[in-house]
């Protein structure tokens, strides 16, 4: 086939960048990938979002005056019998049937090659799990970044790229491989404590039941990481320093760039209570909040995939109501349900004996809207990342209990860094009472012992929700991109 070279339009460091975007089929993935695209909309750039079309139709509103900029790109979803009609996220299929997702998402290759060969951007930004899309756009020739929604500290807890491409970093210890996710990696520092617990080990476990033929996860980081043009962090080095120091280490020559760590703004970048129901659900919640005490309410919330037994949810429950401070509980539904709202293993009458003190909430809340209400003092949370980035942007102390994925990870990072007080749980099967619940409540929000983990939360505020630092990091990464594309275009015809 003949070559031409083209020069492109946008060639030279001033004309805008079109960047594309392609985040795995999660709500934790589809926010920070949407908040970067509307940083890089702000900044004059073009963005195409990537994803299925339901999960496009849920999507956190653009600001009105940005939508022009960032346009969302449908990619048919196949016909996947084995899951529930509409089920296109990790938050519409219960734990055990998470991998179901994998062929799915995998599927998509052949729109999202049309589209590159169509659109030619000038970068493509993906997640960990588009294993495939590295060779993909390194045949297109169009640079291609992976966007690491993981703190630097889980990315170097991974290990180097090679290890987890050849699958043998998720292997058992006992089978040859690397894996004892129990024990602290030879490559870091022991004195680190980065290691996850037996229980949580088992939690990630749960996904294997469903058995499905499919690329596993570490294979699909590795290579992500591996074939990589560079690898992009939502941190920033204020908050991880030693981390990205050793990440640049394990990862040899391929640049490590971090974004900073994509706070929501209070411009209404994330307002998703746009529609009618939204903003009942959000006046009401706002209603009650109003009536609580500066700094005295505990948020308590578990993000959009961790679903908890129901005696972990009676637990917990417990503790809330023994801590005697004011909260606000959200429940998730379980997906897959109708009608079941969550609320069954409350134990009977919790509701009624913490009336205006507690509130359990059923469904979707604004998370960010409640977490910068100024009654909120803590936060406790699943620890998942963008859950920590919006806690620690405000300065709420966190209160943690990590049920998955890389939560535990997080939770051991957040208690180094003193700025977080973890619910005492069994190591072995992550059983835990109420009365730990308690403790743990109280000591993050009011007892005097505590008080250095809430000024550790306080000052994290400067970093987390440090504005111009942020925007800091975001104006270097554009400096990057528009650095390192492509000045001209190569077209097979
Ligand atoms: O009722 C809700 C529920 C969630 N959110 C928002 O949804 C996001 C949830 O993200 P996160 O806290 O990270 O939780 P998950 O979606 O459960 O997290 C998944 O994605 C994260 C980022 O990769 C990982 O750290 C987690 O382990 C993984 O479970 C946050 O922006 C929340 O503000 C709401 O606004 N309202």
């Amino acid at each position: 086939m003949a070559e031409t070279t083209t020069t492109k339009e946008s060639e030279g460091t001033a004309a805008p960048l079109h960047v594309a975007m392609f985040p795995w089929l999660a709500v934790g993935h589809f926010i920070p990938f949407l908040r970067l695209a509307t940083l890089l909309a702000r900044r004059g750039h073009r963005v195409s979002f990537l994803s299925t079309p339901h999960n496009l139709s849920k999507l956190p509103r653009i600001p009105a005056h940005l939508s022009s900029l960032v346009a969302l790109v449908p990619l048919p979803f196949p016909d996947t019998p084995a899951l529930p009609p509409l089920a296109q996220s990790s938050a519409d299929v219960p734990n055990r049937h998470q991998q179901l997702l994998k062929p799915a998402f995998d599927a998509l290759l052949p729109a999202l090659r049309s589209f590159l060969q169509s659109s030619r951007p000038d970068w493509i930004l993906y997640d960990y799990a588009s294993h495939w899309l590295p060779a993909l756009a390194a045949e297109l020739r169009v640079p291609h970044a992976f966007l690491s929604l993981f703190a630097a500290a889980v990315l170097s807890f991974f290990g180097p790229p090679r290890e987890l491409a050849s699958g043998r970093r998720f292997q058992p210890a006992g089978g040859g491989g690397g894996g004892d996710f129990t024990a602290v990696p030879p490559w870091i520092p022991t004195g680190s404590g980065l290691a996850f617990l037996p229980h949580e080990v088992a939690r990630v476990a749960e996904r294997s039941e469903a058995r499905v033929e499919t690329t596993e996860d570490g294979v699909r980081f590795g290579i992500s990481i591996g074939e990589s043009d560079a690898v992009v962090v939502r941190t920033c080095e204020e908050f991880e320093p030693e981390w990205l120091g050793l990440l640049r280490e394990l990862y040899g020559d391929k640049p490590v760039l971090p974004v900073g760590l994509l706070p929501p703004t209070d411009e209404g970048d994330d307002d998703e209570s746009d529609d009618v129901e939204g903003r009942e659900i959000w006046e009401f919640i706002k209603d009650w909040l109003d009536g609580q005490e500066a700094n005295s309410a505990v948020y308590v919330a578990f993000g959009t995939e961790a679903t908890l037994t129901g005696a972990e949810l009676a637990e917990l429950a417990l503790g809330l109501e023994m801590s005697g401070l004011p909260f606000f509980w959200v429940i998730r539904r379980p997906p897959g349900s109708d009608r079941d709202d969550g609320l069954g293993s409350l134990p009977r009458g919790f509701v009624e004996r913490v009336k205006g003190r507690g509130l359990v909430h059923s469904g979707w809340a604004p998370q960010a809207k409640i977490l910068r209400h100024e009654s909120v003092g803590g936060f406790l949370t699943h620890c998942g990342y963008n859950s920590i980035v919006e806690g620690l942007s405000l300065g709420r102390v966190l209160i943690t209990f990590p049920v998955m994925n890389e939560q535990g990870l997080n939770a051991r990072l957040l208690r180094a860094k003193g700025v977080a007080v973890e619910v005492p749980r069994d190591e072995m099967d992550g059983s835990f009472t109420g009365e730990s619940v308690a403790g743990a409540v109280r000591l993050a929000m009011v007892d005097e012992a505590g008080e250095p983990a809430r000024a550790a939360a306080r000052e994290m505020k400067g970093v987390f929700g440090n504005k111009e630092k942020n925007d800091g990091y975001v104006d270097e990464f554009v400096r990057y991109l528009k650095e390192h594309r492509k000045p001209t275009d190569k077209i097979n015809l």
